[in-house]
């Protein structure tokens, strides 16, 4: 029976750990991603492709910031849509090409989505969300002699830029994306988490963030009340000890042995804390099936051979 399947698929698996984000390295990352998804489509189901910004934002605040002075930069609300475009634009080609490729008569369109967050969110004064490129130790000193900027190391890849990320409370564009969906169109939406915008007396504004894409999937995914969530990773499953002799991958964890893994530091902040929490976001809104797991596993996962499903 046809399924109504939100993906979100994370900003470092259309640039990977070691490449520079090359436009022909993104089109290749995008294709080579895309045949799982496209199965999904092909059986019928309802699909909803949200995608990370991490490393696209990031590179294009460091381009603003080099042309400051002959071309003015923009705050990262702007930025944040502006890769939503640019990914979105990508992903829909990709994929439509492959589709014509396979035959698949479905259409695709990207909706660029606004996502409310509060002003007194404890976030803005407290950076967690990693941007842009990898530095090594050498490489973030010789940034801090003229820059200050918080940084942080990121699960052993090295150190990284870290922004503010505060939660998404609201999808401005919630509508006109179910609008869609009932159309059966697969929709790209709320890309790097969604542009971060306050509301006061029901005026939207920008504000300088960057929303982690896992909450706003799963707030999404909740409120179109998708079938599954699948947050789609570097690793195929989540585990206790990670990177180290002990690790133990999972296969299925409770929101209490999560929450008690997190308590013990298993799941870092800027990188698997958010997957986790935003799956337990989905569960609490009344979700039922979210799967952590890797694009080429996706398959196996939706049929309970691997990834780790969280339950209530
Ligand atoms: N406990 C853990 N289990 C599995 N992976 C982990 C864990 N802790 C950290 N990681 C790392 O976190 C990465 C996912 O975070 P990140 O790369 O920031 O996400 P995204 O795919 O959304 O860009 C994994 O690929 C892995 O390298
Ligand atoms: N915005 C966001 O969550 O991006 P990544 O998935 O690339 O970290």
């Amino acid at each position: 029976m046809s399924k109504k399947i939100v993906l979100a698929i994370g900003g470092n698996a259309i640039i990977k750990e070691g490449q520079k984000g090359t436009l022909e390295e993104q089109i290749q990352n995008i294709g080579e991603s895309s045949g799982p998804v496209l199965d999904l489509i092909e059986e019928g189901n309802t699909v909803v492709i949200t995608h990370g910004n991490g490393p696209q934002v990031g590179n294009t605040l460091i381009k603003n910031q080099m042309a400051d002075s002959v071309v003015p930069a923009y705050p990262l609300d702007v930025l944040d849509a502006e890769t939503q475009g640019n990914l979105g634009y990508l992903i829909q080609q990709v994929f439509k090409n492959k589709m014509v490729e396979r035959n698949i008569n479905r259409p695709i369109a990207t909706v660029v989505t606004q996502s409310v967050v509060s002003k007194e969110d404890p976030a803005f004064a407290n950076p967690t969300k990693p941007i842009g490129p990898f530095y090594t130790q050498e490489e973030l000193d010789k940034i801090l002699e003229t820059e200050k900027i918080s940084y942080v190391e990121d699960s052993g890849r090295g150190y990284r830029r870290v922004v503010a990320s505060p939660k998404p409370v609201k999808i401005v564009e919630k509508e006109a994306i179910e609008a869609l969906l009932d159309k059966e169109i697969t929709v790209i939406t709320a890309g790097g988490g969604g542009i971060p915008v306050t509301e006061e007396n029901g005026m939207l504004k920008g504000t300088d963030a960057v929303i982690d894409k896992d909450f706003a999937s799963a707030l999404l995914a909740a409120e179109v009340k998708a079938d599954y969530l699948f947050i789609l990773t570097g690793v195929e499953q989540v585990a206790i000890h990670f990177g180290t002799p002990q690790q133990q991958n999972l296969l299925e964890m409770t929101v209490e042995e999560a929450l008690r893994y997190m308590e013990e530091g298993h799941f870092p902040k800027g990188s698997m804390g958010p997957k986790i929490e935003a799956a337990i976001l989905f569960l609490q809104k009344g979700g039922q099936n979210v799967v952590i797991t890797s694009i080429d596993k996706l398959k196996d996962a939706l049929e309970g051979k691997t990834g780790t499903r969280v339950t209530l």
